[in-house]
């Protein structure tokens, strides 16, 4: 696996992996690599010939300054998971390479990236716009992948590619689940044993919401007593928890097509995201 620092070598780390015309895939992470990470470049094995993968923790996207610092931060353990999946390339950049001095150009995605994480989090959606495009322009994969767990970013991304014209295709994974349900994330690492407990409330509220509303109960009756539940499981706030259009990500207040639950919500000081899909043929397992 090739290991990428510095800018000017990623051109001919690439221009090696792309040898005799091979496809390349890219799946983009801020470290803290998880079976979540891995899942998706298992996916880009499948999907591509060659597989590279960038981590860069990326300032413009933290609203919240303890947020970054507290961020978790393996790259050892990273860079050894990534060689065992199969990942050709690793590109690391820092900060100055990716935001030179002086730098002063934001994307921002208007419609989908208003709602839910874009209002609780301002600027992040423009954070991650910019940086995806960033890192998208500067390896040109034929394909890049990211996980459903993040489903409102997976939209924006989608839109923000269609609207560059980057000619990159955007694939997107289910999420990968703990045995009890909860969603893997970097940021599960900062739950404490008892926070951790409650957490697996988050997929189960999602999975009892869908099933309600599949039933024919009302729509906001079940998201009340949604939050109910997540605040009697000990969860400290709930940012938003909705039944949205999967694809414009607007509030459905009755049964739609495409229907997708969201939710944020808080335990002590890490924030949690989650979403499910809510179908007929749905079977939560947890
Ligand atoms: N459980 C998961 N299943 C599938 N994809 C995932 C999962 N967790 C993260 N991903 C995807 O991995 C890519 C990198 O995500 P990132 O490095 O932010 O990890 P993360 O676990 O989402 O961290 P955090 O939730 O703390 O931001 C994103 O495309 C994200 O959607
Ligand atoms: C897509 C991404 C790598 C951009 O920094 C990040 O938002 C993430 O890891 O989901
Ligand atoms: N995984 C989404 C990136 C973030 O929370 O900043």
């Amino acid at each position: 696996m090739q290991i990428i620092r510095a800018l000017d070598g990623l051109e001919l780390g690439v221009a090696m992996v792309r040898q005799h015309g091979n496809t390349l895939a890219l799946v983009p992470t801020m470290g803290a690599l998880h079976d979540g990470h891995l899942a998706l470049i298992a996916e880009a094995r499948r999907v591509a010939d060659r597989v590279a993968a960038t981590i860069f923790v990326n300032p413009l996207q933290f609203n919240d300054p303890k947020d970054l610092e507290k961020y978790p931060r393996t790259e050892e353990a990273d860079l050894a998971k990534l060689e065992a999946a199969g990942c050709d390339l690793v590109w690391l950049p820092t900060p100055d390479q990716l935001y030179p001095a002086g730098f002063a150009t934001s994307i921002s995605v208007r419609g989908v990236s208003e709602r839910w994480e874009g209002e609780h989090r301002p600027g992040h959606f423009d954070g991650v716009a910019t940086v995806v495009a960033k890192l998208l322009l500067a390896v040109r994969p034929d394909i890049a992948i990211f996980g459903e767990k993040d489903w409102q970013q997976l939209a924006v991304i989608r839109r923000m590619a269609t609207d560059l014209g980057l000619g990159i295709g955007i694939l997107g994974h289910p999420t990968v689940r703990e045995a009890d349900g909860l969603a893997m994330s970097s940021r599960n690492a900062l739950l404490g044993t008892d926070e951790r407990a409650q957490a697996v409330a988050i997929p189960q509220v999602l999975g009892e919401i869908a099933r309600q509303i599949l039933a024919g109960e009302s729509v906001a009756a079940s998201l009340a007593n949604g939050k109910a539940r997540l605040l009697a499981a000990g969860f400290s706030g709930v940012d938003y928890l909705a039944l949205v259009d999967g694809a414009s990500l607007e509030p459905l207040e009755t049964v739609g097509e495409n229907m997708r639950l969201l939710v944020a919500a808080k335990l002590g000081t890490v924030r949690l995201i989650d979403n499910i899909p809510v179908t007929s043929e749905q079977q939560v397992s947890w």
